[in-house]
C-alpha cells in the first residue's frame, strides 16, 4: 500500500465559526429570562447597588448563564445532532470544533465568577458558580441521561439568578429570595414538560428519559397539574409574608390562575390521536415564558410604586 502525503482537506481547514456562532452558544433567548430575573431580584431587593456595581452583577449573571450554556453544548453535541429542534445548532451543523465551545464556556464561566467575586461581592460569586456547575455538571451531565427528575432536581439551575440579583444588592440570603428561588423551582416542570409534549419523539430518539418518554404522556400531564396548582399559592408567599404589597400579589394571583387553568387544559386532556394537533401545549409553553416576565416584572413594579 503506497501512503499518501496529506493534502488540504476539510478537516485541517478551521471550520468557520464566527461571532454569531459563539454568541447562539450561549443560548441567548433562553439567557434572556434568565438575565431578567437576576435583574429584578436585584431591583426588587430593599437595598439599593450603586448602578455601574448593579450593571456588572447582571452582565456576571448573562456570561455565567452563557458559559454554562456552552458547557452544555460541547458535552451534548452528539445529542443535539439527534434532534431537529437542536441540529442547526454551532456544534452538530459542523460550523465550530468541539473544542472551542469548551474552552469558551470555561473562560466565559470562570470570568463571571472572579468578576462578580471581585467587583460586587464573594457571596453572590459563589451562588454564581454553583449555578453554573449545577447546570454544566449537575443537571447536564449527570442527571440528565439518567432520570425523568431530571428537570425536577436540575430546574434548581435556573432558578439562581434572583437570588444571585438580590445577594448582589444585599450582600445576604433572606427568606424573600428563596421564595424566588422556590418560585422558578416550581415553574420548571410545568414550563418544560408541555415542550417536552410536543417534541417528544425527538428526546426518545436520542434516549433521553424525559418524563413523557419514560412514564407516559397520562402521568406528565398530571404532574405539570399538580405543579402547576403548587406554583399558585407559593406565587403568593411574596405578599403573604409582607415582602410585596397588592400590585405583586393581585397580579400574581391573575397571573397564575391563567396557568392553572391552562395547565388543567394540558392536564385533563386526552389526546385523541397522532394527527391531534399539541396546541394547548404549545399555548401553555409560550404562556410559562409570559408568565415569568410577567410576575417577575410585577414585582419590580410593586417595589417602585411602593417608594
Ligand atoms: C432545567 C430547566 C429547564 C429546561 C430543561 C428548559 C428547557 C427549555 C427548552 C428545551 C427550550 C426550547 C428552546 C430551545 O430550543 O433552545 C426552552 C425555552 C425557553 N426557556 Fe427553558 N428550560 C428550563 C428552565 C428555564 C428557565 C429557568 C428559564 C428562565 C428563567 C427558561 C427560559 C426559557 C425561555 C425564555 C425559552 C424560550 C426561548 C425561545 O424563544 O426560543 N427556561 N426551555
Ligand atoms: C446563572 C446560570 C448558570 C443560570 C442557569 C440558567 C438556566 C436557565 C439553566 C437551565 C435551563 C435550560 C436552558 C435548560 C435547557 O435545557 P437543556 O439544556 O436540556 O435543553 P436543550 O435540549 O435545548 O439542550
Amino acid at each position: 500500500m503506497t501512503q499518501t502525503a496529506p493534502t488540504a482537506s476539510a478537516q485541517t481547514l478551521p471550520l468557520p465559526a464566527d461571532w454569531r456562532d459563539f454568541f447562539a452558544l450561549t443560548k441567548p433567548r433562553v439567557m434572556s429570562l434568565v438575565i431578567f430575573t437576576g435583574l429584578c431580584g436585584l431591583l426588587a431587593a430593599p437595598e439599593r447597588i450603586d448602578p455601574v456595581l448593579g450593571f456588572t452583577a447582571i452582565l456576571c449573571i448573562a456570561i455565567g448563564a452563557g458559559g454554562a450554556a456552552a458547557l452544555n453544548q460541547w458535552w451534548e453535541a452528539d445529542i443535539d445532532a439527534g434532534m431537529k429542534r437542536t441540529q442547526g445548532r454551532p456544534l452538530p451543523s459542523g460550523r465550530m470544533e468541539r473544542t472551542s465551545a469548551r474552552d469558551f464556556g470555561v473562560g466565559l464561566s470562570a470570568a463571571s465568577v472572579l468578576i462578580m467575586g471581585l467587583a460586587v461581592g464573594w457571596l453572590a460569586a459563589a451562588i454564581l458558580l454553583v449555578s453554573i456547575i449545577y447546570y454544566a455538571v449537575v443537571y447536564t451531565i449527570w442527571l440528565k441521561p439518567r432520570t425523568p427528575q431530571n428537570i425536577v432536581i436540575g430546574g434548581g439551575a435556573g432558578a439562581f439568578p434572583p437570588l444571585i440579583g438580590w445577594v448582589a444588592a444585599t450582600g445576604h440570603v433572606t427568606l424573600m429570595p428563596v421564595v424566588l428561588f422556590a418560585i422558578i423551582f416550581m415553574w420548571t416542570p410545568p414550563h418544560f414538560w408541555a415542550l417536552a409534549l410536543f417534541v417528544q419523539s425527538d428526546y426518545a430518539k436520542v434516549g433521553i428519559p424525559m418524563m413523557p418518554v419514560v412514564a407516559g404522556e397520562p402521568s406528565t400531564r398530571r404532574q405539570i397539574l399538580v405543579y402547576a396548582a403548587l406554583l399558585l399559592p407559593l406565587s403568593l408567599v411574596p405578599w403573604w409574608i409582607g415582602g410585596t404589597g397588592a400590585v405583586y400579589g393581585i397580579s400574581a394571583a391573575v397571573l397564575g390562575g391563567v396557568f392553572l387553568a391552562l395547565s388543567a387544559r394540558v392536564g385533563l386532556r386526552r389526546r385523541t390521536g397522532p394527527d391531534d394537533a399539541m396546541r394547548p401545549e404549545k399555548q401553555l409553553f409560550a404562556w410559562s415564558i409570559l408568565y415569568l416576565f410577567a410576575l417577575f416584572g410585577a414585582l419590580v413594579a410593586d417595589r417602585f410604586l411602593a417608594l
